[in-house]
């Protein structure tokens, strides 16, 4: 099981400071998707340049045009590009073909797909390399996680790697880690604390237990 830390709500030089402070804890860090609004792809560039080390994960949200927005990334430096589950299959395909030409990998976030167990079986067919159920922030603000929906995908995917994000902290993992998904995504969870490297680092020590 591996560590995401999603950067949502900070500018490049905040973001860069965070992972210095928990870069030996985490296995793969988030260019969320506000940061990308905000700064583009420079800052999937700034990070990957300053911590060749880690693998950066580009949450683009793909909804259309997926091989020329995986592309973009590749060149910036993304390791991993999100496409949605949402998308019609021709996007998900495209970006597939393209992060394979590139290297690269790609993450379906399954953000607001409906029928997850029907969905996560076809997209795991597309070859996609990871699954990811996730409650986005409208979500949690309506009190919802992603913990059944973890277990559906859980039941369906065959070959592609399972992931979980959406409000997880501390309090939350041990429930996350019994689910067993390949990836556990936290944002809030570690940059939200006073102290990002001790949760990081409690997160870390749970996770790989
Ligand atoms: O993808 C995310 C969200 O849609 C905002 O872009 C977050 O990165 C994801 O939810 C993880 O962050 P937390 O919910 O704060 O753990």
């Amino acid at each position: 099981m591996e560590l995401q830390l999603a950067l949502d709500l900070v500018n490049i030089p905040e973001a860069k400071q965070v992972v210095a402070e928990v870069a030996e804890y985490i296995d793969i860090v988030e260019i969320g998707t506000p940061v990308v609004i905000n700064e583009g792809l420079h800052a999937v560039k700034a990070i990957k340049e300053a911590f060749p080390q880690l693998r950066v994960l580009a949450d683009l949200k793909v909804m259309d045009a997926g091989g020329y927005e995986v592309m973009k990334a590749s060149e910036a430096g993304a390791d991993i590009i999100t496409i949605l589950g949402v998308s019609d299959d021709s996007t998900i395909k495209g970006a597939v073909a393209e992060a394979a030409k590139q290297g690269k990998q790609v993450m379906v976030d399954m953000i607001n797909v409906k029928n997850i167990e029907e969905r996560a079986r076809e997209i795991d067919a597309m070859g996609v390399d990871y699954i990811c159920v996730h409650s986005g922030y409208d979500h949690q603000a309506e009190g919802k996680n992603s913990f059944e929906e973890l277990a559906a995908i859980k039941r369906v995917v065959q070959h592609a790697k399972t992931a979980v994000a959406g409000g997880i902290k501390l309090e939350t993992l041990p429930e996350v880690i019994q689910a067993n998904p390949d990836l556990v995504i936290v944002g809030g969870g570690i940059t939200g604390q006073s102290d990002k490297k001790a949760a990081a680092s409690r997160m870390q020590e749970m996770i790989k237990a």
